[in-house]
């Protein structure tokens, strides 16, 4: 008798994470059951995947989709469906800026609740670490949150306070003893508070001011002294969204030295620079700033060297009004999760040649491995049925109507890309095809195994 499979998507070049192969790949029950040059028998659902290039789904680690709570600035709804539109499968939601913030387990099962409702891909959620929820990591642990997320300054929201000294001492033994990682925002709050109020005193406001009240020190020092407290608490640390190529430096060498402390990046930092920056305006505003192009080329290097965990798109959106204004007052976040793949995809592989493995591997595999997601993240027998497919070669220049992020703004609107996700296919599924969304909400909770 011939096998029945759900799916099977023929003669796509598979990107797995022993090479790229021609091949056939099958799907039942979810989950990826047979890859060969040729799989024998029928199939409920059969796509001619001939001339694309079969990405397993991506997983960004590091999104804001403000719901509950924001969902002015952005929702779950419209966030997962951009998301799938750039070829993604799963994100893992920041405790803020939804409101309340994720500082407790209240608070995780509200937002838990509107992911169940609302969200088009799978999703894992980040616990906060502040000075008010000390006594709240287990719950939050219980909960399956996948990490906990800490700001050494000023967050931009009141509520999620900036974790001092002390807390970050308590804070990590006890996740030490919990055994989930730590991510900390790496920016000294003493210089970047000082010279911001020093900037706004004497009126200087524009993006050049703005730079120079973030300057690399401020994520250097930063990261040097988190290394410090994850080394004597054993705690395992990332560094999110490193943005100068020295920061990556001592996180390299402290891992080096056996210290359990890695890095996320975000494509702007590889794609923008600090002139795109002063040209495009707020709309390209963030924290830490987009830095300048000799910086850049050493992220790059970095990047093919291996020095990055995963590279996520920090998507921190808000609604446009808040942008609108001086520079260094406006809100700092930029919308970006819709085009990582794309991005990386032109500015790494074509322009770069960065193999097509790494970047399947630092847009996916890599987070699921990272944050212990079982059965997440590669193309690979016993592993979710996940997948983009992509044109590699097509080019295609990002209209705002093309974007599903609540509003249609984003420094990357404009921009030219090489590498178009034609179809997301989720656990077998497709959530999206030729530039819609063509399911329901049907993203599940993924949880660590802790
Ligand atoms: N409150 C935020 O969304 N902050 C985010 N903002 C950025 N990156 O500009 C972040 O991750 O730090
Ligand atoms: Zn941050
Ligand atoms: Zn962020």
């Amino acid at each position: 008798m011939s096998k029945r499979f759900d799916l099977i998507i023929r003669q796509g070049m598979l990107v797995c994470p022993e090479g790229v192969t021609k091949a056939d790949v099958a799907v039942n029950d979810e989950k990826i059951v047979e890859i060969a040059e040729e799989i024998s028998g029928e199939a409920k659902e059969t796509i001619d995947a001939a001339g694309k290039y079969v990405f397993p789904g991506a997983t960004d680690g590091h999104v804001h989709f403000n719901d509950p709570g924001r969902t002015e600035w952005e929702t779950i709804a419209t966030g997962s469906n951009a998301l799938a539109a750039g070829g993604g499968v799963a994100y893992f939601d920041m405790p803020l800026n939804c409101t309340p913030c994720t500082l407790d387990a209240k608070n995780f099962k509200n937002k838990l609740a509107v992911a169940q409702r609302d969200s088009l891909v799978d999703y894992g959620f980040w616990g906060g670490l502040t000075p008010k929820n000390l006594d709240k990591l287990e719950e939050l642990a219980e909960c399956g949150v996948v990490g906990f997320k800490a700001f050494t300054c000023f967050s931009g929201i009141e509520e999620f306070e900036r974790m001092d000294d002390y807390t970050a001492l308590v804070g990590m033994e006890k996740l030490a003893k919990l055994g989930y990682p730590l991510m900390v925002h790496c920016e000294n709050a003493e210089i970047v508070s000082a010279l911001t109020a020093r900037a706004l005193a004497n009126n200087k406001t524009t993006v050049r001011d703005y730079f120079a009240a973030h300057s690399p020190i401020t994520e250097i020092e930063n990261v040097s002294r988190m290394i410090s407290f994850a080394e004597e608490t054993g705690c395992k640390l990332i560094i999110a969204h490193v943005s100068t190529a020295r920061a990556v430096e001592l996180v390299t060498q402290a891992r080096n030295r056996g210290v359990d402390v890695s890095c996320e990046t975000i494509g702007h930092y590889l794609i923008l620079t600090d002139d795109d920056v002063e040209r495009m305006g707020t709309v390209a505003k963030c924290s830490p700033p987009i830095r300048d192009a000799q910086n850049q080329t050493k992220m790059w290097a970095k990047l093919l060297n291996g020095e990055f965990a995963f590279i996520s798109s920090d998507h921190s959106p808000c609604d446009p009004k808040l942008k609108d204004g001086e520079f260094l007052k406006v809100w700092g976040g930029i919308s970006a999760c819709q085009t990582t793949l794309s991005s990386l995809l032109t500015h790494g592989y074509h322009e770069r040649k960065v193999p097509l493995v790494d970047i399947a591997k630092l847009t996916g595999q890599n987070v699921n491995e990272v944050f212990k997601i079982p059965g997440k993240g590669k193309i690979a027998i016993g592993f979710d049925g996940d997948f983009a497919l992509v044109d590699l070669n097509q080019e295609f220049t990002l209209h705002a109507e093309q974007l599903f992020y609540k509003h249609k703004v984003s420094p990357y609107v404009g921009s030219t890309f090489r590498g178009k996700i034609s179809q997301t296919i989720l656990r077998g599924k497709t959530v999206f095809k030729d530039g819609k969304v063509v399911s329901k909400p049907i993203g599940k909770h993924l949880k660590p195994l802790v």
